[in-house]
């Protein structure tokens, strides 16, 4: 009888001991979780806030997953959009006349695009420039223009040849070749072909550009001029002046050439001076732009419309140099869709996969990275949100076209192959989730050309060039208004025997 009571003593001894054993070994992993997810992270959050590190406050335990919050740009409040379900509900509705252009950047941007010019105008204003303009870029003006696309790039690839004539491969650095390629084809195709000053114009606003890009953004704080570089903005002032003169003495030839011989050469400063004319140069007309908005218009195309370009090229030949099946997948479709015949704007349009690469280049690395917008009027978001009239709003294009919610767990992957069965949007869970030429009424008004542009040029190098990467390349993607490779994109040429006219 002792012994049973002994023995049932013990047992409870041992049931006590295992329930103080389990409770201590679930306080310590309670511990332990408290500890690590939350004592210590707060405790480096206060340090790293203790030395001067901040950011958008978090949530527990999910982080910071916002992607609608505020932010600052010098004194300048913004809310940033990273999500297509949100930039929906703000946008729809809304007419292209009611966006407008945060008055921040409007100083640092008014060298390059003036504050005439349809990017940054507004409202009435916005409505009478788009009219202008859009006409210039139809289908019958676009087709001309493929001529002298065609002919900058033949001459290029031949001085490519002839420059490396006993070398194999040979080296170039593609990002400085397509830029100063874009660079020729816009100033023919915006100031005329056989006018001699388009030349200087296209080299100082490419010497602007430099001068520009060098000085120091500072934007949205207060009095931030005087921290300026004063030389470097006073250059930018003086070449930005000597544009304007050369374009005006530009546009008054041009003027008196369309009245008296009625030649409007096809580009696009002839073609909105033509319209002109036929308004009889009356600027209360709907479809009328005064000098000073044509001279800005004119900058306008050059900057907006051969970086965005040159750029949308250079990543594509970085991807087609990483992925040579798609290389010769592209080939292969020019052989089979164009043959021995001419490349021209409708030949072209039967390259579908080139379709896709493009689209899967310019997702990955945006040429344009963000849009910004200001709100003219209150936006009803839902019941209690409302953004007031006055709001400046910066949408990441570049954060959406890399979210795995919409695009799937392969976001970073290039993979065309995404935009075979959805063209426009390559399976986005989201139609605002891509936006890579904007949205609505201000979606950008030369992305017709821009293709009809990387189709030929991307053509005319893949009939003649095969092209692997030079180990001289250093992949560092940077943002400054564009999305540019830092140290350019050297490639390794080979010629290909076969050419196309
Ligand atoms: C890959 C090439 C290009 C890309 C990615 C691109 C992208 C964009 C984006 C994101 C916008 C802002 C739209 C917005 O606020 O929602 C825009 C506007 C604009 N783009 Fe482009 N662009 C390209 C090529 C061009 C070309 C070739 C031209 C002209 C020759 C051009 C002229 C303009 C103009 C004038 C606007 C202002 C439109 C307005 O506010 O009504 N762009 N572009």
């Amino acid at each position: 009888m002792e012994s049973l009571n002994k023995l049932i003593t013990q047992a409870l001894w041992f049931a006590i001991l295992l329930l103080l054993g389990t409770f201590g070994a679930f306080l310590l992993l309670f511990l332990r979780v408290i500890y690590c997810w939350w004592i210590s992270p707060i405790r480096v959050y206060r340090n790293l806030r203790e030395n001067g590190f901040g950011g958008p406050t978090p949530s527990f335990p999910l982080g910071n997953t916002r992607k609608v919050f505020v932010y600052w740009l010098g004194t300048e409040p913004f809310v940033y959009v990273g999500d297509g379900e949100f930039l929906r509900r703000i946008s729809s509705g809304v007419a292209g006349k009611s966006w407008g252009k945060p008055n921040v950047f409007r100083k640092d941007r008014e060298p390059m695009f003036g504050i005439n010019s349809l990017a940054m105008v507004e409202g009435e204003h916005w409505v009478r420039h788009r009219r202008a303009i859009t006409p210039a870029f139809s289908k019958t003006n676009l087709k001309a223009m493929a001529w002298s696309m065609k002919e900058s790039t033949n001459n290029m690839l031949d001085q490519w040849t002839l420059a490396n004539s006993n070398i194999s491969p040979f080296e170039i650095d593609a990002e400085r070749e397509l830029t100063a390629l874009t660079g020729e084809i816009i100033s023919k195709i915006s100031f005329g072909i056989s006018y001699e000053n388009g030349q200087k114009v296209f080299e100082k606003l490419k010497a602007l550009q430099a001068e520009l890009f060098k000085s120091n953004r500072l934007v949205g704080v207060p009095f931030s001029e005087f921290f300026m570089n004063r030389k470097q903005t006073l250059k930018a002032q003086k070449l930005g002046k000597e544009i304007d003169q050369i374009l005006l003495s530009i546009i008054d030839t041009r003027r008196k050439s369309i009245k008296e011989e009625n030649n409007c050469q096809g580009d696009l400063l002839g073609l909105l001076l033509k319209a002109n004319e036929e308004n009889n140069g009356d600027e209360s007309m709907d479809k009328m732009l005064t000098i000073r908005e044509l001279i800005d218009e004119s900058k306008t195309f050059f900057f907006g419309g051969h970086d965005t370009t040159a750029l949308s090229l250079t990543w594509t030949l970085l991807l087609l140099a990483l992925n040579q099946d798609w290389q010769t997948q592209l080939r292969e479709e020019i052989r089979d869709v164009i043959g021995d015949g001419e490349v021209n704007f409708t030949s072209i349009a039967g390259l579908k996969k080139m379709g896709w690469v493009m689209n899967e280049v310019i997702r990955l690395y945006s040429p344009a990275p963000n849009i910004q917008r200001q709100t003219r009027e209150d936006i009803k978001v839902e019941e209690n949100m409302v953004i007031p009239k006055g709001t400046n709003i910066w949408i990441d294009v570049v954060g959406m076209n890399h979210d795995p919610c919409l695009w799937g767990n392969d976001v970073n992957e290039f993979k065309p192959q995404r935009f075979e069965n959805d063209v426009v949007y390559g399976g986005c869970k989201h139609k605002m989730g891509f936006v890579p030429f904007g949205f609505g009424g201000r979606m950008c008004v030369g992305r017709n050309l821009s293709t009809l542009e990387y189709r030929i040029i991307l053509t005319l190098i893949l009939t003649r060039f095969s092209f692997t990467l030079s180990p001289n390349y250093r992949h560092s993607p940077s943002t400054l208004l564009t999305l540019r490779p830092t140290y350019g994109l050297p490639l390794l040429m080979q010629p290909i025997s076969a050419t196309h006219t």
